[in-house]
């Protein structure tokens, strides 16, 4: 399989700047300050402060009903903040959408829309091109390229309702993709996919990681693809840590955002 090939742009525009865009950015954090949501009466998030590393692996962690979905939309702006700020580079996140790739949870997808997986994935480059733009020849190189490099190639023409769960993330792991962004955000990801589709999954992160892109991800899942991620963010409506995968998988942090019903997480790796 294909790695991804950033510079497939530059290379076509002629245009260095392109590339030097996809370097490693130390300096380019997320920073979430005083962050609450309030669901009507409810409250979902309370006084959340956590900082985002650009070219680290980040999971945010948490039992059901915790708060992690609501966390990653709020950051996006896709549920209204009661308090607090994001910021991207020292500006609102949110006034940089176009900076940002995001695949919702796939039972928030419509996959009886009459698409093809090409079209699905093309339709990702529709925001950083507009309509027109959105055909052109380097568009449908890097949809090419990362149907490749998700394994997805062979069924570009197959209607989306018709692929397998694992089969439909790749897909959107491909959308994401050719979107090019600084940062990368998965809600829920490894919910319902086979091993084959979990591994490209983690390769693939791995190597956005590698270009220095910010890459956030939705997870319950505290079984052996935790030792995937670098940082992680455990919530349970509150912060209760955040920092290294080591710093964070305490007895005493699990405890607190569990309830005690998880066993002590020993993380040998
Ligand atoms: N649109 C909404 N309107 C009202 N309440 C909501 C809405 N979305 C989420 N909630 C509530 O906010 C809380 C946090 O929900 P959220 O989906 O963010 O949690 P989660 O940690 O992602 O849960 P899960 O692991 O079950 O997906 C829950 O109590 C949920 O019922």
């Amino acid at each position: 399989m294909k790695t991804i090939d950033f510079s497939l742009e530059a290379s076509y525009s002629n245009d260095s700047s392109y590339f030097m865009k996809d370097t490693l950015k130390t300096t380019a954090t997320i920073n979430i300050a005083h962050l609450g949501v309030v669901y009507r009466t409810q409250e979902a998030l309370r006084d959340i402060n956590c900082i985002i590393q650009p070219g680290r692996l980040t999971g945010i962690f948490g039992p059901n009903g915790a708060g992690k979905s609501t966390l990653m939309k709020a950051m996006l702006g896709l549920v209204p903040l009661n308090s607090g700020t994001v910021l991207y580079q020292g500006k609102p996140l949110m006034q940089q959408r176009s900076k940002v790739a995001y695949v919702p949870q796939r039972s928030q997808i419509d996959w009886t829309y009459p698409a093809t997986v090409w079209d699905v994935v093309m339709m990702g480059r529709v925001k950083k091109t507009g309509w027109l733009r959105s055909f052109s020849a380097v568009s449908r190189q890097l949809t090419k390229n990362a149907l490749e490099r998700v394994g997805m190639i062979e069924y570009a023409e197959r209607p989306i309702g018709q692929l397998s769960g694992g089969q439909q993330q790749r897909v959107f792991l491909a959308r994401a993709l050719v979107q090019q962004a600084d940062i990368f955000c998965f809600d829920e990801p490894l919910v319902g996919i086979d091993q084959k589709t979990q591994a490209v999954i983690f390769e693939v992160f791995q190597e956005l990681t590698a270009a220095g892109k910010i890459v956030l991800v939705v997870n319950h899942d505290l079984g052996e693809s935790i030792t995937h991620f670098d940082d992680l963010i455990l919530l349970n409506c509150e912060l209760i840590a955040t920092g290294s995968r080591q710093q964070v998988l305490t007895e005493q942090n699990l405890h607190r955002a569990y309830s005690g019903k998880v066993m002590y997480y020993s993380d040998a790796a």
